[in-house]
């Protein structure tokens, strides 16, 4: 197995539930996207990977140590400025002031806010709040960074803004892996489809020949139902 990230017979039951069943697969280069529909168990497969659940069953196997961050669908706010919340993430890391507030204000600007430094992050709108948790996560430059739906509560135009963003953390080098139940987002954004229904993988594909000939009958199905 060469992949960063190997899972096997990963399982998570709760209360009886099984929610993830059986998942054996290994993530390498370029940008995953774990794509199914809602409640397929796209969110807890994804937290497994991170770490932040414990399987019940089988294991998350990291070859080497990579760093990671994290952005979730609706971004946890502290309450003070855009800029504070950047910097807290590198002083807990151990930065020192002066190079808090120049990586904090770097990655602030990349991702176009500039201008919201001084503003209360809490009552930035929802596209602007994701584009600071984007940039929080940035700033710590993880080697891989998992995204949970990070445009579902977002407009079009939010949503597009956060695909270019993503886009650009892959370029500079971080390994993404991100859930969606949205086509079109898993067309532009992913270079492999990892498709999910009912807690069980169905497939493993290379996106351009997922959207083209989906090896299953349910992801068929599902591109079917998703382009109407
Ligand atoms: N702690 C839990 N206990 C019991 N059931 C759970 C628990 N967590 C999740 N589930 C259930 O497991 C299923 C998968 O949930 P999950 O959030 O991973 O799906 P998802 O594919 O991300 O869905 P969505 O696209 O709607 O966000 C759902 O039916 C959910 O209700």
């Amino acid at each position: 197995m060469g992949g960063w990230l190997q899972l096997e017979n990963l399982g998570l039951t709760e209360g009886g539930v099984r929610i993830v069943a059986d998942v054996t697969l290994e993530i390498g280069a370029g940008r995953t996207a774990i794509l199914g529909p809602n409640g397929a168990g796209k969110s807890t497969l994804l937290r497994l990977m991170h770490g932040l659940l414990k399987p019940s069953a089988g294991r998350v196997a990291w070859p080497q140590p990579l760093s990671q961050g994290m952005v979730f669908q609706r971004p946890v706010m502290l309450r003070s400025s855009a800029l504070a919340n950047i910097e807290y993430g590198l002083a807990l890391r151990g930065h020192a002031p002066d190079e808090r507030r120049r990586r904090a204000q770097a990655a602030l600007e990349r991702v176009g806010l500039p201008e919201l430094a001084g503003r209360q992050a809490k009552r930035l709108s929802g596209g602007e709040q994701q584009r600071v948790a984007l940039a929080r996560a940035w700033a710590l430059e993880p080697q891989v960074l998992f995204l949970d739906e990070p445009t579902a509560s977002l407009d079009p135009l939010s949503s597009r803004e956060v695909e270019r963003i993503v886009g650009e953390i892959a370029a500079a080098g971080t390994k993404i892996v991100m859930t969606t139940h949205n086509l079109g987002q898993a067309r532009r954004m992913a270079d492999e489809i990892v498709f999910i229904e009912g807690g069980r993988l169905l497939e493993q594909t290379p996106a351009a020949e997922f959207f083209r000939q989906p090896r299953t009958d349910a992801a068929r199905e599902f591109i079917r139902e998703e382009i109407g």
